[in-house]
């Protein structure tokens, strides 16, 4: 499942172009398809209002106007602010008319069972007028099925700026979602949103970490390995205030399968923690010794921050490691403003919202509506890998690419649950060769456990201590070979 800005739709339909699809062959496509989906929602019986722009997102409306009303649905199709003016829509406007079907310029009587919003799609400007405004309003106050074709009109395509929107129940985005499916607040309209096929090739540089990519990266251990082949993480947490933070990070690495994992804490931490994970070692007054340079031996992976607050340790810590070439998980305390200074190994930091606002002197309003984006130029800008979280958390690659996860909910909004990712993250880096599937997996994964602690009880209880506890039945659900 993939992701395209408008440039990279624009692309898509030029190389289609050139490879001898025209733009009407192709709104013939996209019509058909979104007609096979939307049937399977309709009632014979329903009473449908298309509503249709004057570029090509109204050139869609107006073939699947074509195809419903071949099919015997009824349907009435509008042009509330004239007649089509793209080449493609006009040219399906002439056929539609030649076969007979009837248009208008205004609403008919209601009421209307269905909506279906083909104003406007990624040539979307705003703000929009007063008269689309209206319109809008009016859509939003009818007690209909409300689709939206591409994007809901009122959303931009890239970024998730909104004026008044169609508040759509579904909306069918036609090759692949866009960014604004996404962000905030345009992700409020989409409804369900689904990425409908129309038969090009699928080349973008974002797309959708799913569970086809989960089962194709994660398999099963080989019966001849030990615990040296998943490798020792070096888990920097954890204070005498916040000795949780290190023991729900170290659930994390250990029931994601890390070989072995050393924590580096205080002792009060360690008595604590050990009574609830004796799997672990523990490296006492951890971020004192490692300030002054002590480093455990043979150690494949650190993360560093849950529970810390000692900035001047921290960054003492961290320039010991830099030159060290091991991954580098950067979380909570230790997401200080940094300079991210080259380094051989690959550096991954862990923000939300509010930590990503203080690295990057963005407003977090301004990250929530371009989270793609932002994340992607500070990865490249960085050369770090960003993992910002919340809901559609994002992974970026310094190389452009990136993810978004689509698993978790809001039982995941309380205290801990970061400090659980971190750890996932490092246990997979650790044991997992590929360190592109591994930090996606443990996202994945992370939500996952979110989604099915919620199948028996509310989002309100679960704490963050019960992520782990569930993580083994949702593996054995995806390891299969
Ligand atoms: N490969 C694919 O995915 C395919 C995609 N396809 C479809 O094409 C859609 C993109 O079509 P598009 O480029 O014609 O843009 P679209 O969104 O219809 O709007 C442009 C029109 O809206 C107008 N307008 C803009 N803002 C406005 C405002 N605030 N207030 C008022 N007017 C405003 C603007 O007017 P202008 O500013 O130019 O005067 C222009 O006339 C895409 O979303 C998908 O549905 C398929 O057909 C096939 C393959
Ligand atoms: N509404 C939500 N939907 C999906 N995931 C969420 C939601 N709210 C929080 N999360 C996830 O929970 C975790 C919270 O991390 P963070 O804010 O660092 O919390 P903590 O204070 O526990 O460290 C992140 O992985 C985030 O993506
Ligand atoms: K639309």
């Amino acid at each position: 499942m993939f992701i395209y800005r408008e440039v990279e739709i624009r692309k898509a339909d030029e190389t289609a172009a050139q490879n001898g699809l025209s733009g009407n062959a192709l709104m013939e496509t996209a019509g058909r398809s979104l007609f096979l989906r939307i049937k399977e929602i309709l009632n014979k019986n329903s009473r449908i209002l298309i509503l249709s722009g004057r570029g090509n997102n109204g050139g869609d409306g107006i073939v699947l106007a074509r195809y419903l009303n071949q099919w015997g649905y009824k349907v009435d199709l509008v042009f509330p602010f004239g007649e089509p003016k793209s080449d493609s829509a006009s040219e399906h406007f002439r056929y539609y008319k030649s076969v007979g079907y009837s248009w208008s310029t205004s609403i008919g009587d209601g009421p209307y069972d269905v909506i279906i919003d083909a104003l406007l799609g990624v040539g979307t400007r705003l703000p929009l007028n007063q008269s689309y405004q209206d319109l809008l309003k009016w859509c939003n106050q009818q007690h209909a099925l409300k689709i939206a074709i591409d994007i809901p009109t009122g959303v931009l395509a890239d970024r998730g700026e909104a004026d008044i929107a169609f508040h759509a129940d579904y909306t069918f985005s036609l090759h692949g979602f866009k960014p604004s499916t996404f962000l905030l607040p345009s992700n409020t309209y989409f409804g369900q949103a689904e990425s409908i096929d129309i038969g090009l090739p699928q080349d973008a540089k974002w797309k959708i970490w799913s569970e086809k990519n989960v089962k194709r990266t994660m398999k099963k251990r080989g019966s001849n390995s030990h615990k040296g082949t998943f490798g020792t993480g070096l888990l920097v947490a954890g204070t005498d205030e916040m000795p949780g933070s290190a023991m729900l990070a170290g659930l994390g690495a250990m029931k994601i399968g890390i070989g072995k994992l050393v924590i580096a804490t205080t002792p009060y931490a360690a008595s604590i923690i050990a009574t609830r994970l004796p799997e672990a070692t523990y490296l006492h007054d951890g971020l004192n010794k490692l300030a002054v340079g002590t480093f455990p031996d043979g150690i494949r992976a650190m993360a560093i921050g849950p529970g810390l607050t000692d900035e001047k340790l921290i960054d003492q810590v961290l320039e010991n490691v830099w030159e060290k070439e091991i991954p580098l998980v950067i979380d909570a305390g230790a997401l200080g403003k940094r300079e991210f200074a080259p380094r051989k190994a690959p550096i991954i930091i862990t923000p939300h919202p509010g930590e990503f606002s203080r690295l990057t002197g963005l407003s977090v309003k301004e990250i929530e509506a371009n989270r793609l984006e932002i994340s992607s130029q500070f990865a490249l800008q960085k050369n770090v890998i960003v993992v910002l979280k919340g809901a559609n958390t994002v992974i970026a690659f310094p190389n452009g690419t990136g993810f978004i996860n689509r698993t978790g909910n809001a039982a995941l909004a309380k205290g801990g649950s970061g400090d659980t990712l971190t750890g996932m993250i490092l246990g997979l880096i650790c044991s997992e060769s590929d360190i592109t599937s591994a930090i996606a997996n443990a996202v994945y994964l992370h939500g996952l456990c979110a989604d099915e602690l919620v199948k028996e009880q509310n989002e309100r209880s679960i704490v963050a201590g019960d992520i782990t506890n569930v993580l083994g039945r949702v593996m054995n659900r995806l390891i299969t070979d």
